[in-house]
């Protein structure tokens, strides 16, 4: 519990664990400025101009893994009341933090800081994060730890609504056959992540997330009014321009699998600042664990070979957890070529 950052943090100077190896730490990039280029689409066109936003959202896909999301349908308010119910959280008292504290990775609601288990790393992330099961939602609310389960319930339908919408575009896209994404197996869980990055006396030298790929098919991420999202194109650093009611979705690993490689997930990480603190609230949408993986048939033919194997999802998250630092290592495995 005392190794919370938001605890022990104020008016500290940043200490020796936390302080990331030369090649992995943001140094000079941890200022780079917003940028624009990776796409915002508007949603709202797609009811006249289907083929229109299907289009964009694979165009990027391809491009970036990354794009952002407006009038998407989930309200205005409801995203306010959400981000301050999960700023709220993250600034419970140090009792109602206790009793949310856990380093059990295997409970299923649990506060906790660093990556996913604090005693076995050498470096800390320098973020606290609630994760919290949010689909199907009748299982998992009674864990949620505030008075506010109105609104998380909401937001957990509303957000997990969205990403079938989208998962669905992807499909077409693709060329799928209609709900091949949505699939109760494929897409059939969800899993709430609220991170909290407190003000970060050196940002240069340590990181909110070291860089990953999302281990899901996709997440939808509210990121809020400040900036910290990064991801690598082309050798740099991209930062995702933080647009308060858009959501920023990005394409995981199990969707590049099932894509055979068509659509691909790429790294991003989370850098901190010394001002103000950040909130970010990502929802995974996953495969349930029992889900046998592939690449969809419909997209292998004598030009494209099968790139992956038929796997188990629960065998490629023991993998990926270990891994976490090398997604390229993390698929190696269930290559069918080395
Ligand atoms: O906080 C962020 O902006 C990034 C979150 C993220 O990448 C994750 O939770 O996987
Ligand atoms: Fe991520």
């Amino acid at each position: 519990m005392d190794k919370l950052v938001s605890i022990w943090s104020k008016d500290q100077s940043l200490p020796e664990n936390y302080i990331f190896p030369p090649e992995n730490r943001p140094g000079k990039f941890v200022d780079v400025p917003p940028s624009d280029t990776i796409p915002v689409i508007d949603l709202s066109k797609t009811v006249d101009n289907r083929n229109d936003t299907i289009q964009q959202i694979l165009q990027t896909s391809k491009e970036f893994g990354f794009f952002q999301v407006i009038n998407h349908g989930v309200s205005e308010k409801l995203i306010n009341d959400s981000m301050s119910m999960f700023e709220e959280l993250h600034g419970m008292s140090v009792e109602d933090k206790a009793s949310l504290f856990s380093e059990n990775e295997s409970k299923s609601c649990r506060l906790y800081t660093g990556a996913l288990n604090y005693d076995s790393e050498d470096i800390h992330y320098w973020r606290e994060n609630l994760k919290h099961p949010c689909y199907p939602l009748q299982e998992s609310m009674q864990h949620w730890p505030q008075n506010q389960p109105d609104t998380v319930g909401k937001y957990s339908v509303e957000v997990n609504k969205l990403g079938s919408v989208i998962l669905e575009l992807i499909c077409e896209g693709l060329g799928l056959e209609a709900g091949y994404l949505g699939d109760d197996k494929l897409s059939g869980s969800a899993l709430m992540s609220v991170n909290h990055y407190p003000p970060c006396p050196n940002p240069s030298l340590t990181l909110g997330l070291l860089k990953h790929c999302d281990p899901n098919l996709i997440t939808i991420l509210l990121q809020g009014d400040v900036s910290g999202l990064q991801v690598f194109k082309d050798g740099q650093w991209i930062s995702v321009h933080p647009l308060p009611s858009a959501f920023v979705v990005n394409l995981g690993l199990v969707l590049q699998i099932i894509s055979n490689d068509k659509l691909k997930s790429v790294k991003h990480r989370a850098v901190t600042n010394s001002k103000k603190a950040r909130t970010s609230a990502a929802i995974f949408i996953t495969p349930t664990s029992d889900s046998i993986l592939e690449p969809a048939k419909a997209l292998i033919d004598a030009s494209n070979p099968q790139i992956y194997k038929a796997f188990e999802y629960k065998d490629f998250l023991n993998n990926y957890i270990i891994m976490a630092d090398n997604p390229e290592k993390s698929l190696q495995p269930y290559k069918l070529k080395a």
